[in-house]
């Protein structure tokens, strides 16, 4: 069975031009005029791009006593709505629980997804059991990316020593450490405060997590990443002190890549001050909402290149969910949708204003990310050999988006009434077509876990120049190596 895309024109990470894109079973077989196959896609008007990758999710996750709504079905249901046709998702160990235990949680969970799929593994605490199954958790796994939540404190927060530990663990292996970065000892102190002080509502969540938090806990875990001669992947970049911090590094030649999320490139702070408790609530996440001016950096940020990646952190709440914390903001489960959004939002805020390039979108969407997690090409590519994860995108169609025809299953959708412009026409999940014209054909269980090898391209080099500029002994008339 082929798949034959006409009269499109293909749009990647650094090339815009006409052609059809022949797909034989699950990989894209041939690029080129004039193509045919059994099946044929209609792609007039419309860029053939490589499907989203949204590095960042959490379905079905155990949080703050209870567990994120959206699982692996209805996820991935809503990620291949929007064009997204890979998640990676954390697994998460409780502290205490052994990384390989935790991992069979998440390979159930993960059976029931539409779309392809991989997982970082959350270190959330620290001795010699993790420091050992981490190197199955890579080798045998294909699990080379480690997240680290420099914020919740009391629960899955890590401290200095176990991060440092963690990362040279990581540069060992070839993997790649991702960092939450929030100062947690701040937050947990300024939360105490403002509770104390009256302060209880969901404004308060904002108030407890100022950039300043953000700015430290950045430029603490890049220079702790330097110290252990390993690149590091910051995710949920909210504002400009973090964003400083990472841009700084990287003019510096360190390897430190930002991943801003859709809701803080588009929504604002003055959502929590909204007199509807809910509204506000619903909002709540960590790093919060900032301001214009913090907005402005993280756009300029993707197009100057000092931000890479856009995701979602998608982690959804429903309302009475979001109820726990009625009385007191820190009892409010952090997290927000966007899964089904953050293409649609990203092409129409970034592409349709001018503040990005369509090649760039790819870039940020897909193929930096694909490539940072060392599955390029084949995702986030429109390469013969490739998977043909892809997505025919109409620049034209347009829609307001509402609850009330979302996949997701929360009651709620923080983009509500945003009109968008560009959205899928078809989305192929290894060829297969997932969504027609708006049309969802999703197949529970279809997806794949991906396995990701170790040791890309930047640890290889950065570990090169780390060995080449390691502290030397100098060796002295008389005086022994030993010290004996
Ligand atoms: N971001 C958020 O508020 N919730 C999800 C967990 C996390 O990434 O911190
Ligand atoms: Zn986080
Ligand atoms: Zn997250």
């Amino acid at each position: 069975m082929s798949t034959v895309i006409r009269n499109g024109t293909i749009v990647t990470a650094d090339l815009t031009y006409e052609a059809d894109v022949l797909i034989e079973g699950r990989k894209i077989a041939a690029i080129g005029p004039d193509l045919s196959g059994d099946e044929v896609l209609d792609a007039s008007g419309c860029y053939v791009m490589p499907g989203g990758i949204d590095p960042h999710t959490h379905l079905e996750m155990p949080f703050m006593g209870t567990y994120s709504s959206d699982d692996f079905e209805s996820g991935t249901r809503a990620a291949l709505a929007g064009g997204t046709t890979m998640v990676v998702d954390f697994a998460l160990p409780s502290p205490g629980q052994g990384l390989l235990d935790a991992l069979k949680m998440w390979d159930n969970k993960s059976t029931r997804a539409h779309c392809d799929y991989s997982f970082h593994m959350a270190i959330t605490w620290w001795d010699k059991q993790v420091f050992d199954e981490m190197e199955t958790v890579v080798k045998e796994r294909g699990i080379t990316t480690f997240k680290h939540f420099m914020a919740y404190k009391g629960s899955l927060m890590v401290n200095d020593d176990e991060m440092f530990a963690s990362f040279r663990r990581c540069a060992e292996l070839g993997a790649i450490p991702l960092v939450h970065a929030e100062n947690g000892d701040v937050v947990a102190e300024l939360s105490a405060k403002l509770l104390a002080e009256g302060n209880n509502g969901p404004e308060a969540h904002a108030y407890s997590r100022p950039p300043q938090v953000e700015g430290e806990a950045t430029n603490r875990a890049i220079m702790i990443a330097d110290m252990a001669g390993v690149p590091l992947y910051v995710v949920h970049v909210s504002c400009e002190e973090s964003h400083e911090a990472i841009r700084r590094a990287r003019m510096q030649g360190k390897r430190v890549w930002g991943e801003p999320l859709i809701q803080h490139l588009t929504l604002d702070e003055s959502e929590y001050f909204n007199a509807d408790w809910d509204h506000a609530a619903r909002r709540v996440m960590s790093p919060p909402f900032r301001n214009r001016q913090h907005q402005d950096s993280l756009w300029a940020g993707l197009a100057s290149g000092s931000l890479s990646c856009v995701a979602t952190d998608h982690c959804a709440f429903t309302t009475d969910q979001k109820r726990y914390g009625v009385g007191d903001f820190t009892k409010i489960p952090n997290g927000t949708g966007g899964l089904e959004d953050r293409l649609p939002m990203l092409w129409t805020y970034g592409v349709g204003t001018g503040r990005i390039t369509p090649n760039e979108f790819v870039a940020v969407t897909s193929t930096n990310i694909a490539k940072i997690l060392n599955v390029y090409p084949r995702k986030g590519a429109v390469l013969v050999g490739a998977d043909a994860d892809l997505v025919v995108w109409d620049p034209e169609k347009t829609k307001t988006i509402a609850a009330a025809s979302q996949q997701s299953a929360i009651d709620y959708n923080v983009f509500e009434d945003k009109e968008v412009r560009g959205l899928p026409r078809y989305t192929l999940t290894r060829g297969r077509v997932a969504v027609a014209d708006g049309e969802m054909k999703p197949q529970e269980g279809w997806g794949e876990f991906v396995k990701r090898p170790p040791n890309g391209a930047v640890n290889k080099a950065l570990s090169s120049w780390k060995e080449l500029t390691a502290p030397r002994r100098i060796e002295r008339a008389g005086i022994p190596a030993s010290g004996v």
